[in-house]
């Protein structure tokens, strides 16, 4: 077996299971040992109940001096236990698992492990786990993982694959990094590696594991990247940019005046356009500082020269949303081109007539999604294409562009908050332009985090926005109710405030579940102020531009990222309105509330995003997501920038020793299946 080996070839596996995999797009051994944990569980030393650990995940130790009950009711059954401790009690209470009751004997000592919480009556656990004091301590020694899953899958069946899958290929042994990193570095080998991240003994073998396996990340990344480079700098310029007059005149009409960031972003492309060789570029700048109207002025520059200009953004979602704002500027400020959009909702005769005027008409802007970048699209003269930076223009698409005999300038969109020292590796092959202000009419956004017992004034606040003519964002997690985690959903969330708002209020459901033509309906609603409460999931969240939107109200906000809630918040705070960000913690974690507070102590996304890494735990890995990340599994940018930094180096000597990586035919092998495995577009 190897790591394109099926999922099949572990005995057992059968087409049942390979097609609840392959939902997570898990189809080979490779996929299921990169299929990694989500987070740990710990099972900490058991302990009496104490005040301090009220809210806790803890484990108790005790017995039962009189048997469970079992109580069938109207509409859940439940199983209640009372856990002496010493000369504590904790009452038990489990639902729907009537086993229970038969499975616990009186008088033997059992450890519950589950949250404890406390009511009047004294101590409390629901749904505790129970084990035997003999078991637990065999958890004791380790880790559990804890997956991402799918309806239909549990942990346990993940566990098991994953560890028959370390075995199968336990003798898997390809150099799959250079000599000299593994002498200096020490690392354990790939498989050990993998083993330690999915099953680790304890928190320094899965900081060693994990070592590996983002030197790695970034090792491919960066020769991946390197490699390419060679092939896209130093293609000579075939345009001739002419015309800017259009594009001055046009910044002269827009309602606010452009900051400096913008300003000297704009006169570095133009520069580009104009300069001896085709270019890419990167703009770095945080959520709501006007990278749109940058990408749209050069694409005037662009059309007005006599050539097309597209922009591909990552969602339906976004692009109708640029179609729309680009066809009204074209309209306010006299500019005789036509906008084009495509994207994969659109119907079959919809679609060839966009092909046919891309393929024919010069002077066009092009919208779209992916859809703009398949094989049957046929651009005229397409001389700039304008993406962000998860959707980066794929190799293969720029070569096959260039075979057209076409090699368009790029700029590629980014609010990841880098250094730019980072962003220099990550993007080495680019030149990096950085927009830091805010526009100056904006008033900064007013944050609070709140609990529970506040929910009803925040609804009043929404409420007092909707008077003033305004619109807000509900964010939930979850799309639907799930079995595994109280979190809100977006579907019971609006049944749920229809009747708090009232009728008079219209409000609206969005998320990445439904068809593409329904989302783009709600959003062109909401974007048209004739919905006024959006519920949705993080969908939203990437370059969504509603300026009278002054509030987003985020659901559970202990469960995301800060990185994340920073783009969510973003949202909000794009017009000339004073804004607001309540973000609702569930948390009964003191470290993950304290967490939030960062949010409402800055509005930077640089320094939240160092906040946010500071906050982390050791070995708190997993816990938060930066957005924007490349696609990186394992490897965060900022956390591991160590790890970035030596890899770049290491990558820069390796070429130089063995540039057609002869030596290396693992690496060689590997570095073709990376990009299409990572879906890493570079
Ligand atoms: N200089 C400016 N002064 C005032 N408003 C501006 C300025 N530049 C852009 N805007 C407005 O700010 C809003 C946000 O701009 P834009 O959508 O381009 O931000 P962005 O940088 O792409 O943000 P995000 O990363 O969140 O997508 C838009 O409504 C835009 O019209």
């Amino acid at each position: 077996m190897d790591l394109h080996s099926s999922l099949r070839e572990i005995k057992g596996v059968g087409e049942k299971t390979e097609q609840l995999f392959q939902k997570i797009g898990v189809y080979t051994l490779g996929d299921i040992l990169l299929h990694f944990p989500r987070t740990y569980q710990e099972y900490p030393q058991p302990e009496d109940p104490d005040e301090e650990n009220i809210g806790q995940i803890v484990a108790v130790c005790g017995s039962l001096r009189t048997p469970a009950i079992f109580r069938r009711g109207k509409r859940m059954d439940i199983t209640l236990a009372s856990l002496f401790c010493k000369n504590q009690v904790v009452e038990c209470v489990w639902f729907h698992m009537p086993y229970i009751a038969k499975q616990l004997q009186v008088g033997q000592p059992y450890i519950f492990y589950g949250r404890l919480l406390k009511e009047k009556q004294g101590y409390k656990m629901e749904q505790p786990a129970i084990f035997t004091p003999e078991k637990y301590l065999t958890l004791r020694d380790s880790l559990q993982p804890i997956y991402s899953l799918t309806k239909g899958m549990t942990q346990q069946m993940v566990r098991k694959l994953t560890l028959a899958a370390c075995d199968s290929l336990a003798d898997y042994s390809e150099e799959n990094l250079p000599d000299f990193v593994e002498q200096r570095e020490g690392f354990p080998s790939y498989m050990q590696a993998i083993r330690q991240v999915h099953f680790p003994m304890h928190f320094e073998a899965l900081a060693e594991g994990r070592r590996r396996l983002v030197y790695q990340e970034f090792f491919y990344f960066i020769l991946h990247s390197r490699i390419l480079e060679a092939g896209t700098t130093g293609i000579e310029n075939p345009w001739h940019f002419t015309e800017t007059a259009l594009t001055d005149e046009t910044i002269q009409k827009l309602p606010y005046t452009l900051t400096k960031g913008q300003m000297d972003t704009l006169s570095q492309i133009r520069s580009d356009l104009q300069g001896p060789y085709v270019s890419q570029r990167l703009i770095q700048g945080d959520v709501g500082s006007g990278k749109t109207i940058v990408a749209f002025l050069a694409m005037l520059d662009v059309v007005a020269s006599g050539y097309q200009a597209a922009i591909m953004a990552p969602t339906e979602v976004l692009a109708m949303q640029h179609a729309a704002g680009f066809r009204e500027m074209c309209a306010d400020y006299g500019l005789p081109y036509q906008v084009v959009c495509l994207t994969g909702s659109m119907t079959a005769s919809q679609k060839k007539k966009a092909y046919e005027i891309i393929a024919t008409r010069p002077q066009i802007f092009v919208v779209g999604t992916h859809a703009l970048i398949q094989e049957k699209v046929d651009y005229l003269n397409l001389a700039l294409v304008v993406t962000d930076e998860q959707h980066r223009f794929g190799v293969k698409q720029r070569e096959s562009l260039s075979k057209k005999g076409m090699t368009p300038h790029m700029l590629v969109m980014s609010a990841t908050p880098i250094p730019r020292t980072l962003a220099m590796i990550l993007y080495g092959n680019m030149q990096i332009s950085a927009i830091h202000e805010l526009p100056a009419d904006r008033i900064p956004i007013k944050t609070c985090v709140i609990k529970e017992d506040l929910r009803q004034k925040a609804y009043e606040m929404i409420g007092r926005e909707l008077a003033g003519g305004h619109q807000a964002y509900i964010i939930c997690p979850l799309v639907e109710a799930s079995e595994q985690t109280e979190a809100e959903n977006v579907t019971d969330y609006v049944e749920r405030i229809r009747p708090i708002f009232g009728a008079q209020v219209s409000i609206a459901a969005l998320h990445g579940k439904m068809p593409p033509k329904e989302k783009n309906a709600i959003m062109q609603a909401f974007a048209e102020g004739k919905t006024q409460i959006l519920v949705s999931t993080t969908v939203v969240e990437v370059g969504v531009n509603v300026p009278n939107a002054t509030l987003i109200m985020i659901e559970d906000a202990n469960r995301f990222g800060l990185a994340q809630l920073h783009q969510l918040r973003g949202r909000v705070g794009r017009g000339k309105w004073q804004s607001y960000c309540i973000l609702m913690d569930k948390s009964k974690e003191k470290k993950k509330t304290d967490r939030l507070e960062v949010m409402h102590k800055s509005n930077d996304g640089f320094f939240i995003a160092q906040e946010d890494l500071r906050l982390r735990g050791p070995g708190d890995f997993f816990g938060i997501r930066q957005s924007g990340e490349l696609g990186f599994r394992l490897a965060d940018i900022i956390g591991d920038a160590d790890l970035l930094q030596k890899a770049s180096q290491d990558v820069a000597d390796f070429l130089k020793e063995d540039e057609s990586l002869e030596n290396y035919p693992a690496i060689r092998k590997n570095l073709s299946s990376f990009a299409s495995d990572n879906n890493m577009i570079l």
